[in-house]
């Protein structure tokens, strides 16, 4: 049985001003967006660059206004007026919302200040594992200490549900790795809704649970990463597709076609398609290939 959503939205639609051009007309950047994120879960949110991701974040977390369309987080309806986010939601942002002259103290100050649940010993015991000095101000820290500044704000916070715009952008390799472990520990232990964007798949399959594609401000594949991967194949073919073989999201790579097939339809194959199991990577770049329209199978 799918668990309740920690985050529903529906047919959100988000107009925005281009920067700097006060004159010129709002931009649709979301189109009609609509995905769950189901409660105890990771939900992945991938796509293209500028696809609408960071707006979505943006949005739910009431930091950007919708135009229409509905968001609830953890069963509260929020927008259009200024609703705030239920108790027990942490954000990890893309950059950092603290003044640029603050340290890891005021950062703690602040949260302590705010949520009930913040442990100031568990920002500590974050920070001093990644060596991120609580005394250094947010402007000497580099880009990717900063990410661990705010993740471990997030975390000391005990949330239910945690959300986060690209947390693995600026880390290096070990840390990347490290922080989904503590993300896993932290779903295994505290039982944390987990949304994140992010453009890196790398060794993802066996934490996200739930995948959302995003492409063009809509999304274009949505479900749980376990019945994607039974819904469809991966099929290679040698050669050219023959006439009436539609692949999802098909490629060519050297003398193979491969793309995506629902799995219902492999009956039809001829005998030298072989079938593999997709894994996360196969699935977000087929959906992306195939929302382009660019999916290669005659060349
Ligand atoms: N404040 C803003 N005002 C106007 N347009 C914006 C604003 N923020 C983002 N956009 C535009 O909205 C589109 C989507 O941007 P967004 O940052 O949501 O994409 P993204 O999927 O997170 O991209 P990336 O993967 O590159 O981070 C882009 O075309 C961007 O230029």
């Amino acid at each position: 049985m799918t668990p309740a959503p920690a985050i529903a939205v529906r047919d959100l639609q988000v107009r925005l001003r281009p920067p700097r051009r006060p004159g010129a007309a709002p931009a649709a950047i979301l189109r009609g967006l609509s995905f769950t994120a189901p409660a105890g879960q990771v939900t992945a949110i991938v796509g293209a660059n500028g696809a609408g991701k960071t707006t979505a974040l943006r949005t739910i977390i009431g930091a950007v206004p919708a135009a229409a369309g509905s968001i609830e987080v953890m069963g509260r309806v929020m927008g259009p007026a200024d609703v705030p986010l239920p108790e027990g939601v942490a954000v990890v942002a893309d950059a950092s919302p603290y003044p640029d002259h603050w340290t890891a103290h005021d950062v703690a100050r602040l949260h302590q200040a705010c949520v009930p649940r913040f442990s100031v010993r568990r920002l500590g015991a974050e920070l001093r594992a990644h060596e991120v000095d609580l005394d250094t101000r947010i402007r000497d820290l580099s880009r990717g200490q900063v990410t661990q500044l705010l993740v471990a704000a997030a975390l000391a916070s005990a949330p239910q549900l945690l959300i986060l715009d690209e947390p693995l952008a600026r880390l290096d390799p070990l840390a990347r790795e490290e922080l989904v472990d503590r993300l896993r520990t932290q779903l295994a232990t505290e039982d944390t809704t987990i949304v994140l964007t992010t453009h890196d798949l790398d060794g993802m399959d066996r934490f996200v649970d739930h995948l959302v594609v995003i492409a063009g401000g809509r999304c274009v594949l949505e479900g749980a990463v376990e019945d994607l991967r039974d819904e469809l194949v991966l099929v290679e073919l040698p050669g050219l597709l023959p006439s009436g073989l539609a692949l999802q999201g098909a490629e060519r790579i050297g003398d193979l076609t491969r793309g995506l097939l629902p799995a219902d339809d492999a009956a039809g194959l001829p005998p030298a398609a072989r079938l593999l199991r997709p894994g996360l990577t196969d699935l977000v770049t087929g959906a992306l290939r195939h929302a382009r329209g660019t999916d290669r199978t005659d060349r």
